[in-house]
């Protein structure tokens, strides 16, 4: 099925002007979608001056009655700042659809505190910053079709996107690809600690890591075989890799690392219940 486009008129009001939504904006102007057409309310200062710098966007420093002309506004708050956030922007949400980056903040509780249940939640990661991002998205019942087609056009101006239908689902999210990007920067140091220490250079030991991590994910995402196969390809018997993953097997990492994304899904729901009580 053809992605839907984003209509050139669209009109789009964020809430926080910091790295998610910097990311956002990029993508939005590299599909043509003109500066014009986004307002940005950002309290802080050196955001603010970031978002003119990077994409002659004028923020605003606090809400004004401008934000009605928006059909689409998108919270790029922190989870903790929205009620904050929330209280000056409510008066303005009218009948635009809202579009929640924010991890772990539920959908009925953005309707409590705006007013309006036309609600789709997202969870984008920092590689939208260069056109390859990968968001999960959630539309609550309140939402259209023309609702879901407006907002998938927005986040696929960063890349990929994937819907879900359950809205818990949105904190695996989170857990996989929302953190995701965190997770690949880990184990390239990791990789390029290793290489410095077995006598490669610094410089050399990113360059590996970096091309052999792309390289490795470019591979599994042209195949459609299980990601096992793979794996076993590259484990020569008696060989390095088996050395390699023997080791890793000994040290519980693939445990760990399982753990770890159950910590960060916990965190997600946390950060819901917090922001619910
Ligand atoms: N970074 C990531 O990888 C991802 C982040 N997210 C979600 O995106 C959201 C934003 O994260 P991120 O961009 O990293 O955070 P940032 O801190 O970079 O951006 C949030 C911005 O909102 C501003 N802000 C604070 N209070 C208000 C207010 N009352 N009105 C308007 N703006 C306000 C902040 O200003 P100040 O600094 O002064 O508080 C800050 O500049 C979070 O909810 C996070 O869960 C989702 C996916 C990935
Ligand atoms: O760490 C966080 O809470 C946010 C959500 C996913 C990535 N960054």
């Amino acid at each position: 099925m053809t992605p839907p486009a984003l209509p050139p008129s669209t009109r789009i009001a964020f809430i926080g002007g910091g790295n998610m939504a910097s990311a956002i904006i990029g993508g939005l102007i590299r599909q043509g979608l003109p500066a014009a057409n986004i307002q940005v309310v950002e309290p802080f200062e050196a955001a603010r001056a970031a978002l003119k710098a990077q994409h002659d966007i004028d923020a605003a420093p606090a809400a004004a009655p401008a934000l009605a002309d928006a059909g689409l506004i998108v919270w790029a708050v922190k989870p903790q700042s929205f009620r904050e956030a929330s209280a000056p922007v409510a008066p303005h949400v009218g009948n635009a659809l809202q579009l929640s980056v924010m991890a772990g903040i539920r959908a009925a509780d953005i309707a409590a505190a705006t007013g309006s249940a036309r609600i789709v939640r997202c969870m984008p990661n920092t590689p939208a910053l260069v056109g390859r991002g990968m968001t999960g998205l959630f539309a609550s019942a309140a939402v259209s079709a023309a609702d879901r087609q407006l907002a998938e056009a927005v986040i696929r101006t960063t890349g990929d996107a994937l819907w879900v239908e359950r809205e818990a689902q949105l904190d695996a999210v989170t857990a996989l690809s929302g953190s995701g990007p965190a997770y690949v920067f880990y184990f390239l140091e990791a990789m390029q600690q290793a290489g410095t220490e077995l006598g490669l250079s610094a410089e050399q030991a990113r360059r590996l890591a970096v091309g052999t991590f792309a390289g490795g994910a470019q591979l599994a995402a042209d195949s459609t075989e299980p990601l096992a196969l793979l794996r076993e390809r590259v484990t020569s018997k008696g060989g390095t890799t088996y050395a390699a993953l023997t080791a890793m097997d000994q040290a519980g990492i693939k445990d760990a690392f399982v753990q770890a994304m159950h910590a960060a899904c916990t965190r997600a729901r946390e950060l819901g219940d917090e922001f619910g009580r």
